[in-house]
């Protein structure tokens, strides 16, 4: 507080030649109890205080002595932008108070004083209850954030910290007054380096920290800098992306799981053959268990649908299904669709870096299809991913635990590729722990019809239609050798239902191919089951119609190269059930 706030201001003087009754008059009339004396040029050559002129009155002077003959010319002068603490011990009454220019601007009072030390005081308590509110404030926003915060000194001792900065120590351990260095955060050599640098570039500083499990803090330095732009103050702010980040890999999982069920049909097993029942069996006992299971078969069996249904039948059945064609996805792009990748890792990356199908499918199953195709670099890396069960993405330096159960599934012969040098035997083994063979469909004949029944009812279904096969069809799906297994039966249905216009479904209808298997190679009939001499019959006079309706457009030339009469044959046909339009 500076002298001049609690001084009186421009007090009254009086001239050197007036008496102490003026001096007395002037005492009563402003209330103040010393008067400086000035000469003719209004310059102060002295000063009379209360005290002094009761003195002089009890020493014999008169009201009419003049003031000049009493006044304490021993003059106590100080500048007016003076500290009163440097004035406290003066006495009060007596001190005359100048301006820069040296001119009389006050003198102090007691009471005046105690009047303005009072107001000041009261203004201080204001501006304290102000202070604090604000103080409280400023708290409460700190405490609000939902980033952790901590404000650390310039010597790095920690100040404060909120609430949200506990949510990310793990431990009970007190910061505040200790070092920033003893903070027991995973991160805590990061958020030193940032404050280091704060306090070296004194403006704000950016770092991340990416440690185990996902987790990723954002971490930011701020200076609070004094006049002399010194920083005082750091105030480093956590934001805590963990959570983001596993909401994340769990929207890609989802998406991942939707495209694939939304390319996919319904997979729902159907068998009736013993082969197949021994093969469901396995599955079953091997769902139990966590082992890695090799899917071995032609293409198309329904590898994949054993895949799904070992997995839901699983303690994993609740988590992800996520599938890789290794067959389907560019070479070099596989590593990054396995592993995933950080931001930045390489030219083209998306910004915000991948999670892969390995880290898609953690707390669930991962199923490898096409096996064999996988390039031999990528058969180091993933053996290595599954013995050690971690992974890094590309350009990552963290490891990724993993909890992911393997399927693979291959229609290669891996043992000739093994010998070929073009398949690790040591990932073979691995990955063969328990090996299932889905047999060919030409090799469980008993499922041909319940499948055929199965997808004409889900096409059925899909197109609005009613669709049935004729029984000569049924015998001819049940002779065919399949050589696309489940896929081309599926495939050959939905086509059978979609293209044919009448209800039932006739061999006519049936493809080139398909009847060329039974037809061709000079009428050799295959036999491979014993069946009532009139029904074999039936099945050759049937493919032989339809291969002479097909061949020769017309009933006439159809019946010449038959043998018979065109009447003869259109009667034939129908008693066969076949269709036929001129
Ligand atoms: N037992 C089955 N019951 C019902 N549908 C099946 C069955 N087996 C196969 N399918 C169906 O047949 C089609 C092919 O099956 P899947 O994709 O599982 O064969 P795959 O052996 O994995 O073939 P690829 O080796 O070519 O990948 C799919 O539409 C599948 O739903």
């Amino acid at each position: 507080m500076k002298v001049k706030q609690v001084m009186l201001e421009n007090p009254r003087t009086l001239h050197r030649s007036k008496t102490l009754g003026d001096a007395s008059d002037l005492y009563k009339q402003t209330k103040v109890n010393c008067a400086p004396i000035v000469d003719d040029n209004n310059n102060v050559v002295g000063i009379l205080t209360v005290f002094r002129l009761l003195e002089a009155l009890e020493s014999g002077a008169t009201f009419s002595t003049s003031v000049e003959e009493v006044m304490d010319r021993n003059l106590q002068i100080i500048n007016e932008d003076t500290n009163f603490s440097q004035i406290r011990h003066k006495p009060i009454d007596r001190l005359l108070i100048f301006n820069r220019n040296n001119q009389l601007s006050g003198v102090l009072t007691r009471i005046d004083l105690i009047n303005k030390v009072h107001k000041a005081l009261e203004n201080t308590e204001d501006k304290l209850a102000e202070a604090f509110e604000t103080n409280k404030k400023l708290k409460s926003i700190i405490e609000a954030s939902y980033d952790g915060i901590i404000v650390v000194d310039k010597y790095g001792i920690v100040q404060m910290v909120n609430s949200s900065y506990f949510r990310l120590q793990t431990s009970l351990h007190e910061p505040n007054g200790k070092s920033l260095s003893d903070i027991p955060l995973e991160c805590c050599h990061q958020i030193n380096k940032v404050f280091q640098e704060v306090l070296q570039k004194r403006k704000v500083v950016f770092d991340r920290f990416r440690g185990k499990d996902f987790s990723e803090l954002a971490i930011t330095g701020s200076p609070v800098l004094d006049e002399q732009n010194h920083p005082t103050l750091v105030v480093i702010g956590l934001r805590d992306y963990t959570e983001l980040n596993k909401i994340k890999l769990q929207s890609a999982r989802y998406s991942q799981e939707l495209k694939s069920l939304r390319t996919k049909d319904q997979k729902e097993l159907i068998f009736h053959d013993t082969a197949m029942e021994l093969v469901v069996q396995k599955v079953l006992r091997v769902a139990e268990v966590d082992s890695t299971v090799l899917l071995t078969g032609e293409s198309g069996v329904g590898k994949e649908v054993i895949a799904r249904t070992i997995h839901n039948s699983s303690t994993r059945a609740e988590g992800p299904f996520i599938e890789i064609n290794c067959g389907a996805i560019p070479e070099n792009l596989l590593e990054s669709e396995l592993f995933g990748y950080e931001k930045g890792a390489f030219t083209g990356a998306n910004k915000e870096g991948k999670p892969g199908m390995m880290e898609l499918a953690n707390g669930g199953t991962l199923f490898l299809d096409e096996v064999g195709d996988l390039p031999l670099t990528l058969q180091v890396k993933l053996l290595r991913a599954l013995q050690e069960q971690e992974i890094y993405r590309i350009g990552g330096r963290n490891a990724i635990k993993l909890d992911i159960r393997i399927l693979a599934a291959t229609n290669k012969d891996l043992e000739k590729m093994i010998v070929e040098k073009k398949f690790r035997e040591d990932l073979y083994y691995r990955l063969n722990v328990v090996p299932i063979h889905i047999p060919p469909l030409r090799e469980r004949k008993s499922d041909i019809l319940p499948l055929a029944m199965h997808f004409l009812e889900r096409f059925n279904l899909k197109y609005n239609f009613r669709k049935s096969f004729s029984s000569e069809v049924c015998k001819l799906f049940e002779k065919y050798s399949w050589p696309g297994n489940v896929r081309e039966l599926a495939n050959l249905v939905e086509r059978l239902v979609i293209m044919t216009e009448q209800d039932i479904i006739y061999p006519d209808q049936l493809p080139e191919t398909f009847l060329k298997q039974h037809t061709t190679g000079s009428m050799q009939i295959e036999i491979d089951k014993i069946i009532p001499l009139k029904d074999a019959r039936e099945q050759v006079e049937t493919e032989l119609i339809i291969k002479a309706f097909k061949e020769y457009g017309s009933l006439r030339r159809a019946g010449e190269a038959l043998g018979v009469a065109h009447s003869t044959l259109l009667r034939k046909a129908r008693s066969l059930g076949i269709h036929y339009e001129d």
